[in-house]
């Protein structure tokens, strides 16, 4: 079983899925970890230096390539599913968790961090609430109606992690306890 973790940045993707698959005892990986992994540069570099749609293709070849493992829990990078063939491939090899945050919550998460480059620019001209707010939903905008076509929905806006984890992992054991039954 792959369970995928999607939703937009700083939805605690990468903050949940570790402890995540310790409790479940599945491996994990991270897909934006893989890239930086893979290609020896910060995801801030290879957006600057070599551009977001040599990152999409990177993303997709890794994507797949994690893929081949089984029992595992794979965090994504905020726009893995909004790729339409990223989105098939995973609705046909695992089940798709969406981590799903409200915008004030995700702006308090944003406004500080460098190493997202679709936000560094507002943050390094000190771009204020309203400008952070916009792009926030004009992205959610566009992506929301991928992000829906996980097979869960875990709202987490200012839910302790631990709770998160809990709702998912009970959530996955009932999967797992159907798929035993039959
Ligand atoms: N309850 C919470 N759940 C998850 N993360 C939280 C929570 N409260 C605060 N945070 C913080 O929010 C941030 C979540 O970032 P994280 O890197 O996990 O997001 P992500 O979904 O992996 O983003 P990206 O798409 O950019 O990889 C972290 O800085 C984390 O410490
Ligand atoms: O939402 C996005 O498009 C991104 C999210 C991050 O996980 C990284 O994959 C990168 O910063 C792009
Ligand atoms: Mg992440």
């Amino acid at each position: 079983m792959i369970i995928y973790l999607t939703g937009f940045m700083t939805s605690g993707k990468s903050t949940v899925g570790p402890i995540l698959a310790n409790v479940l005892g599945l491996d994990f990986y991270d897909l934006d970890e893989e890239i930086v992994k893979r290609e020896g540069m910060s995801i801030v570099d290879i957006f600057e230096q070599k551009g977001e749609s040599y990152f999409r293709k990177v993303e997709t070849r890794l994507l797949k390539e994690i893929s081949n493992n089984d029992d595992v829990i794979i965090s994504l990078g905020g726009g893995t599913i909004t790729i339409d063939e990223n989105l098939k491939f995973m609705k046909e090899n695992g089940f798709i968790v969406y981590l799903k945050v409200d915008n004030e919550t995700l702006y308090r998460r944003l406004k500080n961090k460098t190493d997202r480059p679709l936000f560094k620019d507002l943050v390094m001209n000190e771009n204020g609430k309203e400008e952070f707010i916009k792009r926030i939903n004009n992205l959610l905008d566009k992506r929301s109606r991928y992000y829906e076509q996980a097979d869960l929905t875990i709202e987490c806006d200012s839910r302790p992690v631990g709770l998160t984890v809990d709702r998912i992992a009970q959530s996955i054991q009932r999967k797992i306890n159907e798929k035993n039954k039959h």
